[in-house]
């Protein structure tokens, strides 16, 4: 494990129809076409699809001594993916990006065949993205590769049939517990697993010095600490702040799905846990003290909607809204002002009732979407030495 070396990969490429979101991948075949090559077209930037090939790049960097930036995700890239990369360009060498959308992480009932995949505008992204970096003289380093496989490769044992995506189902999978069995865990109960099984074998083949995630998926940051913690894998994990749009709402590859009725209900989670952190920073350290507001508000918020008419509003539940310690995340009667804490909710915005016709519904016909967000709490500020 962690051993020096690995290998390629192969990209399915599925193109999705957006019926009511801006078109994704559907008619730019030529950069399409061009990008299964070695390299994202106008960019040094080479194009993995096998292990064994990324290994045998790898291999030559390592024994030039640069450092790599791992940057994971699942594609349908955005700026939340930029300001990670643009991280890791700022601390390592060569940033290697994948692009993998990850069975394992999904439900049977999640939205895996709907998610967005975007291949054509996540190069051209990378490919505008380097060019930038490559002109902010502050830089350390590049992009300079993407890794993007397909099922087969990554999960080699598991045939045509791909691996299991059933709570109980079979197969060799990494599991991070109890951290990744709360909040997200406990709704999503093949999710962590799903994401500490790919992290470890992209980890294992890329061998990065420094790995990066968003902040934006808090629970996340805790489950790959600690993944490499416990399986002393050799790399820093770092995180990157969560990337808004102007009205607080957290940049996510999902927010395609929402639609224009929707999107202007969306902030309410980000809202709330921004009641919670006004709270706090004025003094408040219990959790009925800064989480009643929380839920105050976004129950008044619902109010409101259901005070429109069935075409016009959204309706949309709560899951939850947390208050935990940072480290294990374990639910928190009173914040330790030594230790800070971390705020996150997640809110399911429901499909909207009476489309309109024309109505722009979101992609894929505007299912519900799942939106999660968090604030830290930070440790007071510890008293000057007395
Ligand atoms: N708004 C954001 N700000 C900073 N990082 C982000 C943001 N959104 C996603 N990321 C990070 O980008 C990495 C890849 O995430 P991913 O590809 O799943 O995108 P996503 O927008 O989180 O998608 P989804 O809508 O499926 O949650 C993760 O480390 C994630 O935390
Ligand atoms: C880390 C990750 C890329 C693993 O598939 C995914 O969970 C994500 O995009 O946050
Ligand atoms: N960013 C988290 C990926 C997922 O929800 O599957």
């Amino acid at each position: 494990m962690f051993s020096p070396f690995a290998k390629t990969f192969k990209s399915s490429f599925t193109r999705i129809t957006f019926p009511n979101a801006r078109s994704f991948s559907s008619s730019s075949n030529l950069l399409h076409k061009r990008a299964t090559g070695p390299v994202i077209p106008s960019t040094s930037i080479k194009v993995f699809r096998t292990i064994s090939a990324l290994r045998q790049w790898r291999r030559q960097q390592l024994l030039d001594h640069r450092t790599v930036g791992l940057v994971p995700t699942m594609g349908a890239l955005h700026s939340g993916h930029a300001s990670l990369v643009r991280l890791a360009a700022s601390q390592t060498s060569l940033v290697v990006v994948t692009i993998y959308v990850n069975p394992t992480q999904f439900g049977v009932t999640e939205d895996l065949d709907s998610y967005p995949k975007t291949w054509d505008a996540d190069c051209k992204i990378l490919r505008d993205l380097d060019r930038d970096i490559a002109e902010d003289g502050a830089n350390m380093g590049r992009i300079a590769a993407v890794f993007a496989p397909d099922t087969k490769e990554m999960y080699p044992s598991e045939g045509n049939k791909g691996p299991s995506q059933e709570i109980d189902g079979k197969g060799s999978f990494v599991t991070i517990t109890p951290v990744g069995e709360k909040l997200e865990g406990k709704t999503r109960p093949t999710f962590f697993r799903g994401v500490a099984t790919i992290c470890m074998k992209l980890f294992n083949i890329v061998q990065p010095e420094k790995v990066f995630f968003g902040q934006k998926d808090v629970q996340q940051t805790v489950v790959i600490k600690k993944l490499v913690k416990d399986f002393h894998l050799n790399t820093d994990v770092i995180i990157g702040a969560t990337q808004r749009e102007s009205d607080g709402l957290a940049l996510s590859s999902r927010n395609v799905y929402l639609g224009t009725r929707r999107r202007n209900v969306a902030t309410v989670l980000s809202k709330a846990l921004k009641v919670a952190e006004t709270g706090y920073l004025r003094g408040k350290r219990t959790r009925d003290e800064l989480l009643g507001p929380a839920h105050e508000l976004a129950k008044l918020m619902l109010i409101e909607q259901f005070q429109m008419k069935p075409e016009e509003r959204v309706n949309y539940e709560v899951d939850y809204i947390s208050l935990a310690d940072p480290d294990t995340m374990e639910e928190l009667d009173v914040v330790d002002d030594t230790r800070g804490a971390i705020l996150s909710g997640a809110v399911k915005m429901l499909p909207v009732e009476e489309p309109q016709d024309g109505e722009d519904l979101g992609a894929a016909g505007g299912p519900a979407v799942r939106l999660i967000d968090n604030i830290i709490l930070p440790a007071a500020a510890m008293k000057a030495a007395n």
